[in-house]
């Protein structure tokens, strides 16, 4: 979690007297279509739904083994019995990853030791439910809920548990000395109708006090870990209690207070005795701020506000809209003889088959509606990874995200040799959510002036220039379907609780 950045070309900038906040700005010029930066999310996850089909790395959410492994998965899945092969493709997504198990056996898969290393040092060792887990352990059950209820507490946990390694695993974590963790809102766009944003928690402990000449506690050259991760973290991000934002509308704010309320419990029962076990950690005034009230519903408050959707197509589905409109895509070079892509209609011929029968079966005929729904139960997915048992019936409302957007593969796709229009998508994209800690600094404007893509298929943003960029302009990028009426934007933008003055908007465009 090192929010410092030094991008050549870009420089956050805190606007005076302004509501907006803070935004990203060019420092030099961008071409068309250049590439600005790219950066990894502090912290995300894999929308629940998703997880029962699109089989992924736990850490970078690369599509796991190859494609023969991904078909293998998606027939389990969908109880299909065929299994004929894909011919070997020499092309980008011919790819071929080991898949490496959690070290703790949860069903959680990475597509490298390094990725396994990252997720279970960074954070995965706190969240592990462990092989066979019986379903009162109570971080089975906070993760039930979080399902159950909303997967930002999916999120905010992997946060916490992030914050908990950093400091168990810090040679100079000891003691804390003080810890004031500032939840005041550090934000000024008090458009919305929140007049209570301005809570103040601090809590102080007197386990050890280091002075200075002056006698005045050295709180920031001798600030535990804690305190300096917290305050970069909640001095860099606009945050509120998570009930004033909501900006999934889905729920009303007395639901979002007994969910975190709930939630909460949960976690604490999970992780109080971790936390008393390790000498690093045990610490009441740490556990008690940590897990209170006060920084989880402001935690969930800055993820509510800055996190960004993830989306990437699933290399089976690149393939099979690649076969179809040989001439377009990553395919093409070299060309796919004829064989070699009428072997490969056939293998996914039968999965597209068996995906519309158990379409039919399950709900009827797959209207285009359908297919845009990505709320389907796609099947059973097992109770064993890190956070996700299952499906979400209130998920996080992905599609605001701040920006993310699956790469340029065009979505319309006619099955070739059949005048029927298929569903958009058979092999089901990767779909997440996470913060990213540039891009959680970059304004909305109806024009933006850059674009978010994942063109490496895994979390890893890149983000590039949608026109030519001068030097001193801000990067804006949008937040809702900038396409839409001025009216429908304004709906949309309602939630985010400020007024768009982009030029657009200002002439009611
Ligand atoms: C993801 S943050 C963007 C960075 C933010 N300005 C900051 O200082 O951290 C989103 C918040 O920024 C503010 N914001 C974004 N675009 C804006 C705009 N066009 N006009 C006014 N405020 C804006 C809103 O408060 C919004 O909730």
């Amino acid at each position: 979690m090192n929010l410092q950045f030094s991008i050549a070309g870009v420089v956050s900038r805190r606007y005076i007297n302004e509501t907006k906040g803070r935004g990203l700005f060019a420092e030099k010029s961008f071409e068309k279509g250049e590439l600005i930066f790219s950066e990894r999310p502090l912290f995300s996850v894999q929308h629940v739904y998703n997880r029962a089909t699109a089989w992924t790395c736990g850490n970078c959410f690369k599509f796991l083994g190859s494609l023969n492994k991904q078909l293998l998965h998606y027939r389990k899945v969908f109880g299909i019995k065929e299994s004929s092969e894909l011919p070997e493709f020499e092309n980008a997504f011919n790819f071929h990853t080991k898949v490496y198990s959690c070290f703790a056996k949860c069903g959680e898969k990475y597509c490298s030791e390094e990725c396994r290393n990252v997720a279970f040092y960074s954070n995965h060792q706190i969240l592990c439910v462990g092989e066979q887990t019986p379903d009162s352990n109570p971080m089975y059950q906070f993760k039930k809920h979080s399902i159950e209820t909303n997967e930002l507490f999916l999120l905010a946990a992997q946060a916490i548990a992030c914050l908990i390694c950093r400091i168990a695993n810090d040679p100079s974590s000891d003691q804390p000395t003080q810890i004031t963790i500032p939840l005041t809102t550090n934000n000024n766009n008090n458009n919305s109708n929140n007049n209570n944003n301005t809570t103040t928690t601090t809590t102080t402990t007197t386990t050890t006090t280091t002075t200075n000449t002056n006698n005045t506690p050295e709180t920031i050259i001798q600030a535990p870990l804690v305190e300096r991760i917290c305050n970069e973290f909640f001095s860099e991000y606009q945050h509120r209690e998570w009930w004033d934002v909501r900006i999934d509308g889905n729920f009303t704010a007395e639901e979002g207070k007994q969910w975190a309320t709930e939630s909460l419990e949960l976690l604490r029962k999970a992780l109080i005795p971790l936390l008393q076990n390790n000498p690093k950690t045990n610490n009441q005034t740490f556990i008690g701020t940590v897990l209170s009230m006060d920084f989880y519903s402001h935690l969930l408050g800055l993820l509510e506000m800055n996190d960004n959707s993830i989306g990437f197509f699933n290399p089976l589905e690149l393939l099979r809209r690649d076969i179809n409109d040989i001439g377009k895509g990553p395919f093409t070079n070299p060309p796919i003889q004829k064989n070699l892509k009428d072997r490969s209609n056939a293998v996914l011929n039968s999965i597209v088959d068996a995906f519309r029968q158990y379409h039919n079966d399950q709900e009827g005929e797959c209207d285009q509606e359908d297919c845009n729904d990505h709320d389907h139960d796609h099947g059973d997915s097992p109770m064993v990874s890190d956070d996700h048992h299952g499906h979400n019936h209130h998920s996080h409302d992905h599609s605001h995200g701040h920006g993310g957007s699956h790469d340029d593969h065009a979505m319309e796709v006619t099955e070739e040799g059949g005048d029927e229009e298929i569903c958009e998508e058979v092999f089901p994209s990767f779909d997440g959510f996470g913060i990213f800690g540039l891009q959680a600094m970059v304004n909305h404007s109806c024009e933006p002036n850059i674009t978010v893509v994942f063109e490496n298929h895994d979390n890893r943003a890149h983000i590039k220039a949608l026109r030519r960029i001068e030097p001193g302009e801000e990067l804006f990028h949008t937040y809702i379907e900038e396409t839409n009426p001025y009216e429908v934007r304004q709906e949309d933008l309602i939630t985010y609780g400020f007024r768009c003055e982009c030029r657009k908007c200002l002439e009611k465009i």
